[in-house]
C-alpha cells in the first residue's frame, strides 16, 4: 500500500490527538505517546513478550533494561513493525501510538516509521555522501524544498555538523564510527520523526564516541520521545527518565522513574539485576 492509500495516515492520528496532548500536559503530566496492552509476542513455539502493559511518556528518554534474550529488542521492534519482516513472528495485543493501533487494518507500516524512526547496534549508513544520507528520506517524500537547509539542521541536532560540513561530498562510510552513529541518527531525525527508537546504539563505539551519543540523546529528548535498550546500566542510570527492566521469559517486572529503580526498587528481582546478583 501506498502512502496516499493509508486512511487514515499516521500522519492524521498525530493531528487528532492534539487535544489530547494539550489536556494532558495542562495536569503536568507526560502523555503516553506509546502503550502497549497485553502485547504478547512469540516465534513459533519461543515466548519473547509474556502481557506487556508499558506506557511511554512524550519528550523524554525510557531505557529498556534486562538480561540477554529479555525480549528487549523485540519489544523496540514492535514499536515500529519492524517484526513485520520476520516471517515467524507472531503478536497479540495492542500497541498504539498517539492512542492508534500501529497493528490496525488501515495503518501503512511504511508511514509509520517516517514517524518512529529506529537507530541500530551497528551504524548502517548508506554508501553515499554524507549529504545523501541525510536527504535520502526527505527525497523519497517528494521533500526537495530547502533541501541544503533541512541537511544542516539535521547534522546539527545530531551534533555532526561542524565536523563535516566542508566535506558533506565525501563518502559517509569513511567517517568514524561514532561519526556514522551520529549521520545515521541525523538521517533519522531529517523527515522529523516523533520518536526515536535506539538499539544499543553505542555498544559498537569507544568511551569518547558514546559520551557524545549519550549528550546528543540528552538533546534529542528536548524534541523527540526516545526509547533505548541499552545492556549497559550506568547508561542507563545516566540518560533516562523511565526504565522499564524486563527479565527472562520476556516479563515486564519493573517500570519507574530511572531513580527509583536504580536506588530503591520495588522487586527483589530487580534488586538483584541492578546488583550484579545476575544476568
Ligand atoms: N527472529 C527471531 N526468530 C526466532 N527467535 C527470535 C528471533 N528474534 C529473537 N528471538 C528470540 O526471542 C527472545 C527475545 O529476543 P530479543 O532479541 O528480543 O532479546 P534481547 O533482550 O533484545 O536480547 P539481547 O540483549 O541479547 O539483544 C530470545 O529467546 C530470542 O532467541
Amino acid at each position: 500500500m501506498s502512502d496516499t492509500d493509508a486512511t487514515p495516515t499516521i500522519s492524521t492520528t498525530v493531528e487528532e490527538s492534539t487535544s489530547e496532548r494539550e489536556a494532558q500536559s495542562s495536569t503536568g503530566t507526560a502523555r503516553a505517546v506509546i502503550e502497549s496492552r497485553n502485547l504478547d509476542v512469540r516465534y513459533g513455539d519461543v515466548e519473547a513478550l509474556q502481557s506487556i502493559d508499558l506506557r511511554i511518556p512524550d519528550q523524554h528518554v525510557t531505557a529498556i533494561i534486562g538480561p540477554s534474550g529479555c525480549g528487549k529488542s523485540t519489544f523496540l521492534r514492535c514499536i515500529n513493525r519492524m517484526n513485520d519482516l520476520v516471517e515467524a513472528a507472531t503478536i497479540d495485543g495492542e500497541l498504539l501510538f498517539n492512542g492508534t493501533d500501529v497493528y490496525g487494518e488501515e495503518i501503512d507500516p511504511v508511514a509509520l516509521r517516517r514517524r518512529i524512526g529506529m537507530v541500530f547496534q551497528h551504524p548502517n549508513p548508506f554508501p553515499k555522501s554524507i549529504y545523501d544520507n541525510v536527504a535520502y528520506g526527505l527525497r523519497i517524500q517528494d521533500i526537495t524544498d530547502d533541501m541544503d537547509e533541512r541537511v544542516e539542521q539535521a547534522l546539527r541536532r545530531a551534533a555532526l555538523w561542524d565536523e563535516v560540513k566542508d566535506q558533506l561530498d565525501k563518502s559517509a562510510l569513511d567517517l568514524s564510527g561514532g561519526q556514522q552513529q551520529r549521520l545515521c541518527i541525523a538521517r533519522a531525525i531529517a523527515v522529523d520523526p516523533d520518536v526515536l527508537l535506539m538499539d544499543e546504539p553505542a555498544s559498537a563505539l569507544d568511551p569518547i564516541a558514546t559520551s557524545k551519543i549519550e549528550d546528543l540523546i540528552e538533546e534529542l529528548a528536548e524534541e523527540y520521545t526516545v526509547v533505548i535498550v541499552t545492556h549497559n546500566m550506568q547508561q542507563a542510570a545516566r540518560i533516562s527518565d523511565k526504565t522499564a527492566v524486563f527479565l527472562t521469559g520476556g516479563e515486564l517486572v519493573e517500570f519507574d522513574d530511572t531513580q527509583k529503580i536504580f536506588e530503591d526498587p520495588e522487586s527483589d528481582r530487580v534488586e538483584d539485576y541492578i546488583t550484579g546478583k545476575f544476568g
